[in-house]
């Protein structure tokens, strides 16, 4: 006789503000005997393993179908939206929180809600910004010490001048649990997870940036005198949850951080409108009109499958921002168009500028 009792449970657990306690259980179980009678003993364990089980997916299940149905997912966000001074009010808004398949949270219309309408009005003095020169680089260092600074998360030893009270940390502090605990995005992977992905363009890029991310990591912890791991926690909570507005700043935007990506080519209409900075307030209106019930999601970005999986650690199923670099410049296809043609590239490449 053999048994097989092959279990694997994943926990996560977020303690979220005013008591609300999430939990999320994955569990797989799988008994099995190829022959004989079951021993009384190993009966009672597999039928423990099974109760068990079958406990958590109707935990599972019914937490599914309240969230589906009262909106408490949403209410958890009332004390944030409220405590930032977020505009339109709570009772006017036009989106909830929903959990959305395959996404974690993203903001679901209440109602029809119209192209180029505003949907989420933030005061500046609840984000937390980095200012934006021309090529800035180290923004997600810097992003992420300013992080842990509103959070009061310095090390003993960091620089004392860096510390940062400010009226809005206890929420924030309460806000920031409701983020990932663990980094997904591949930047953050090991270098042989990176390489086992084969295409050699792509993992050369994730290479490059996991660096560049580990680098970046390195600083905050020796800035901000905290653990390697909490460091790589603020990076990753600033290179998934903030954006670029305006060219001017990058911040972390409380609640417009819930916000979805939507997949776009550089032509298509959902990049026309979505986030701004209006003397001093952070604004995002609506990329395009949603039903109600429909998830209103944002375009992050013109983002490849590679620099989405760096970041983000997902892969899309569709993705038509995604491309296949043929050539390097607009001289490299002109150069490969003469030596097709034999025509004079200096020709072509007026042509080319004419048009
Ligand atoms: C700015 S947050 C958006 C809110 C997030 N879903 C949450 O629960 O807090 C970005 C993260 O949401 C998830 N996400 C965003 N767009 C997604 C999409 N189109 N498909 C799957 N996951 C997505 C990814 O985990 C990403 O790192």
């Amino acid at each position: 006789m053999a048994l097989h009792l092959t279990s694997s449970i994943r926990g996560r657990d977020a303690i979220l503000p005013q008591g609300h306690e999430r939990r999320e259980f994955h569990v797989r179980a799988r008994v099995s005997m190829t022959s004989g009678a079951w021993p009384e003993g190993l009966v009672c364990l597999a039928g423990t393993a099974a109760t068990w089980v079958g406990a958590h997916r109707s935990r599972m299940a019914r937490s599914q179908r309240s969230r589906r149905s009262n909106g408490k997912t949403s209410e958890v966000f009332q004390p944030f939206w409220e405590g930032f001074a977020v505009q339109p009010s709570w009772h006017e808004r036009a989106l909830d929180v929903a959990e959305v398949p395959g996404a974690g949270r993203g903001w679901v219309a209440r109602r029809q809600v119209q192209k180029g309408e505003l949907l989420l009005s933030i005061p500046r003095v609840a984000a937390i910004e980095v200012d934006m020169d021309e090529d800035m680089e180290g923004w997600e260092a810097e992003l992420a010490l300013n992080v842990l600074r509103r959070l009061d998360r310095l090390g003993p030893a960091a620089d004392p001048r860096l510390r940062q009270k400010h009226e809005l940390q206890a929420l924030w502090q309460d806000y920031a649990k409701t983020f990932p605990e663990a980094p997904a995005g591949a930047a953050f992977w090991p270098q042989d997870a990176i390489i086992t992905l084969g295409w050699p363009a792509t993992v050369e890029q994730l290479l490059a940036y996991s660096q560049q991310i580990q680098e970046s990591a390195q600083w905050v912890s020796g800035n901000g005198n905290v653990p390697r791991d909490a460091a790589c926690w603020a990076v990753s909570a600033v290179i998934t949850r903030s954006f670029a507005v305006d060219d001017e700043v990058r911040a972390m935007i409380p609640l417009a951080d819930i916000f979805n990506h939507e997949p776009r080519s550089a032509s298509s209409d959902v990049h026309e409108v979505a986030w701004s900075l209006e003397g001093d307030r952070f604004e995002v209106h609506a990329p395009q009109t949603v039903m109600p019930g429909e998830e209103v999601r944002i375009c992050y970005g013109e983002e490849s499958a590679a620099e989405l999986l760096a970041v983000h650690g997902m892969v899309l199923p569709k993705n038509e921002a995604d491309y296949l670099e043929v050539f390097e410049s607009v001289e490299d296809l002109v150069a490969a168009v003469e030596s097709i043609c034999g025509a004079p590239r200096r020709d072509r490449l007026a042509r080319l500028e004419a048009d």
